[in-house]
């Protein structure tokens, strides 16, 4: 029989938290009922209200904490509780990197039916702030005024956080530069309900290695003769390699469109990671924080090299980083990846950074591989790293058919990890260890690697 709910919205709730959410909200109960408490921190009694009544639970507003956990900090962010851009930074980061570990475990146990499975604790890092080296910023119109931000939680309000303590300083800068030129050359910004105006995104990435930057600005194909003369003034600054105009007319959210035009400086940035070097262009990904990357890939590495004979499948390769870097201590690594741009991409690092035995080819991995399967493409390692989403069904069936010793499985979701791993257990693959890796401290988001090892029949 369906439960009634027994609170009403509006009405004030005394609270024991007892847990978190695995989006890192608090937890406490309600004569039985679930309630989340944004902001509200394990082993707190506390004051909220009831904002929300949904099936099987409520969500309340944190109003005032009682009895404080000794986790709780102040955050670093003035406007962390206006801005949805990082969800952890009222804890100790040794309290972030614990209920990281434990989100990552209850995946695997829950979703996957891997209980058995050693989760180790997250690799964290020395100082878990202004990490990032790629920010994509809202662009809104403040009566007549354009300011960059971020949207504030679960709204489409642009709150101006663009000193976040989670970006590289020298992005923050740029950030501001941009806004004080986007007013000065009175670039329209894109209006989300009438679908008019120019600007939709401002992204700067930053390279690590050289500290320089590149700005795409995303536009609507809309004529704006004024971004060239922008894109010039902002070159003018010897720390801007590039500056792009990326043209973006989709319906969507989707930051980035098809078409790039270069407005100043070079189609690419440069960064370095492991010792090698990459040319990134506007669209291609490039892990966000460089600092965490080496000790992933580091991990990808143990899991992937016994030998130095092995082949390896690098299946959603990106600009190849994975890749490159593995060919150094294998004999041979094929990429695998959908976007064109990165392809290519792939192939420039190769020829720069002098590795001959390393292939890249273009296709999505649920289409491409059943072939290559099917064509006897043999290999001892697979290595993936999926979007959010996973890897698809097709796409795993044909890792199986490939039949690799080894997978190495490289998560920024540990549910549609967990659901992946289920699959490729009942097909023979024992999954050995998962190590999470804090890519995203402050945040409630999660990098794993797992290793899987075929057994033996
Ligand atoms: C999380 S990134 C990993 C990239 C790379 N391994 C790295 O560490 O930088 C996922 C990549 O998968 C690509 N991708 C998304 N869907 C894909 C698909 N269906 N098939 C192949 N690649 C895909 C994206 O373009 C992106 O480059």
């Amino acid at each position: 029989m369906k439960r009634e709910a027994p609170v009403k919205e509006g009405q004030v709730l005394e609270l024991e938290i007892t847990g978190f959410s695995h989006a890192g909200e608090g937890i406490g109960r309600y004569a039985g009922f679930t309630v989340f408490v944004p902001y509200a921190v394990p082993g707190e009694r506390v004051l909220c209200r009831v904002e929300q009544i949904r099936k099987g639970f409520a969500i309340a507003k944190l109003d005032k904490v009682l009895d404080r956990a000794e986790t709780r900090q102040e955050p670093a962010c003035p406007d962390f509780f206006k801005c949805g851009g990082s969800h952890l930074q009222h804890i100790s980061y040794s309290a972030q990197l614990a209920f990281k570990q434990k989100v990552v475990a209850d995946a695997v146990q829950r979703i996957g039916k891997l209980g058995d499975v050693p989760v180790h604790f997250p690799i964290g890092m020395e100082m878990p702030w202004r990490y990032r080296n790629k920010a994509a910023f809202q662009v809104a119109d403040d009566n007549g005024r354009i300011r960059l931000g971020f949207f504030a939680e679960e709204t489409h309000q642009v709150v101006a956080a663009y000193d976040c303590m989670l970006l590289h300083r020298q992005i923050s800068e740029f950030a501001a530069v941009v806004e004080m030129l986007l007013n000065k050359y009175k670039v329209p910004a894109y209006d989300w309900k009438t679908h008019r105006g120019v600007l939709r995104h401002v992204v700067i990435r930053r390279s690590w290695a050289h500290n320089k930057v590149m700005i795409v600005l995303v536009t609507t194909s809309e004529k704006c003769i004024n971004l060239h003369a922008m894109a010039r003034d902002l070159h003018r600054n010897p720390s801007v390699v590039s500056v792009v105009r990326n043209i973006n007319d989709g319906p969507g959210r989707n930051i980035f469109g098809n078409s790039n035009v270069v407005l100043a400086g070079r189609e690419t940035i440069e960064d370095k990671l492991c010792g090698l070097t990459f040319v990134i262009s506007p669209t291609s990904f490039f892990q966000v924080n460089p600092v965490q990357t080496e000790i992933l890939y580091q991990k990808v590495r143990q899991y992937a090299v016994e030998t130095g004979k092995e082949t390896v499948l690098d299946l959603y390769c990106g600009i190849g980083t994975i890749a490159l870097y593995l060919a150094q201590f294998t004999e041979k690594v094929i990429g695998l990846e959908v976007h064109e741009a990165a392809v290519a991409d792939a192939a420039a690092n190769a020829r720069i950074n002098g590795i001959g035995n390393a292939e890249f080819i273009v296709g999505r991995a649920e289409d491409r591989l059943p072939k290559l399967a099917a064509q006897g493409v043999k290999a001892d390692v697979v290595v993936v790293d999926p979007p959010r989403k996973g890897v698809d069904k097709r796409a795993l069936q044909a890792i199986c058919d490939i039949g690799p010793e080894r997978i190495v499985y490289v998560s920024c979701d540990s549910a549609s990890m967990a659901r992946d791993l289920a699959f490729l257990r009942h097909r023979g693959y024992g999954v050995r260890e998962i190590q999470p890796v804090d890519m995203f401290p402050q945040t409630h988001h999660v990098e794993c690697v797992a290793l899987l090892k075929r057994k033996e029949a």
